[in-house]
């Protein structure tokens, strides 16, 4: 028997159903693997949600928030931010001069403490945000739940990698569940990736496995299969 692998998990797709209902069959999961190993949560969403859900669960605050933009470990104690705020408003800004909004209302609580990019709602057209992304030398990535601009180098695998450092581990010692583009660049660097069955296809090309099952479902099929593997003392190609 070896130890468990830490897990790097995303929320929305993953955690979640289609509505972005957590699935509270999740929790017990959660706080056992955490016990045993270090739990970080990856996640396209602003720090104050993944932050949130460790402290609801009373499991270590181990956060790669904002699509890798902000990562904060518990033990090591440090906020750590990379990307271009600045950028996303400018071009937040060309999309407003364009007639679009982010589409949040006037209390925005998507991006109302995000640091390092902006989210958009997919109902928002996607050319124009596109196109004024792209003259502002940022990237727009569609989670299946937000439009994201966020600057090109900043993804959840650079996140996790600042992450896994602070806790004297290394990316390819994880397993990571997750369930589109922004969870990619994660599956490439960790040691073992399962994507969700509700997917998008870039996830799916990306993940050393896919689940049968979908959503939190598709979660808990993952963590049971990595815990077969380990209790039989290896992993599986
Ligand atoms: O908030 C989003 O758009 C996606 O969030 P996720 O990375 O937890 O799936
Ligand atoms: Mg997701």
């Amino acid at each position: 028997m070896t130890d468990l692998p830490p897990l790097a998990v995303d929320i929305d797709g993953t955690l979640t159903d289609a509505e972005r209902r957590l699935d509270p069959r999740v929790f017990p999961v959660l706080r056992e693997w955490a016990a045993e190993a270090p739990v970080v949560v990856a996640t396209g969403k602003a720090l104050p949600y993944p932050v949130g859900l460790c402290e609801f669960l009373a499991i270590p605050i181990n956060v790669v928030a904002e699509n890798g933009g902000a990562v904060y470990v518990a033990s090591a104690d440090e906020l750590r931010f990379t990307g271009d705020r600045a950028a996303a408003e400018r071009v937040a800004e060309d999309y407003a001069e364009a007639g679009h909004s982010l589409g949040w209302g006037t209390v925005d609580f998507v991006n109302r403490w995000r640091e390092t990019e902006l989210a958009v709602a997919l109902e928002q057209p996607e050319s124009p945000l596109r196109e004024a992304a792209d003259r502002h030398g940022m990237r727009v990535i569609d989670t299946g739940f937000a439009y994201h601009v966020t600057s090109p180098e900043v993804n959840k695998a650079r996140g996790l990698e600042a992450a896994a450092d602070a806790l004297d581990r290394s990316p390819a010692e994880f397993v990571a569940v997750g369930d589109s583009e922004n969870d990619a660049e994660l599956f490439e660097v960790v040691g073992e990736s399962y994507a969700v069955a509700n997917a998008d296809e870039t996830a799916l090309a990306a993940a050393h496995h896919v689940t049968d099952a979908g959503y939190g479902d598709g979660f808990l099929e993952a963590t049971d299969r990595v815990r077969a593997e380990f209790a039989a003392g290896g992993d599986s190609a």
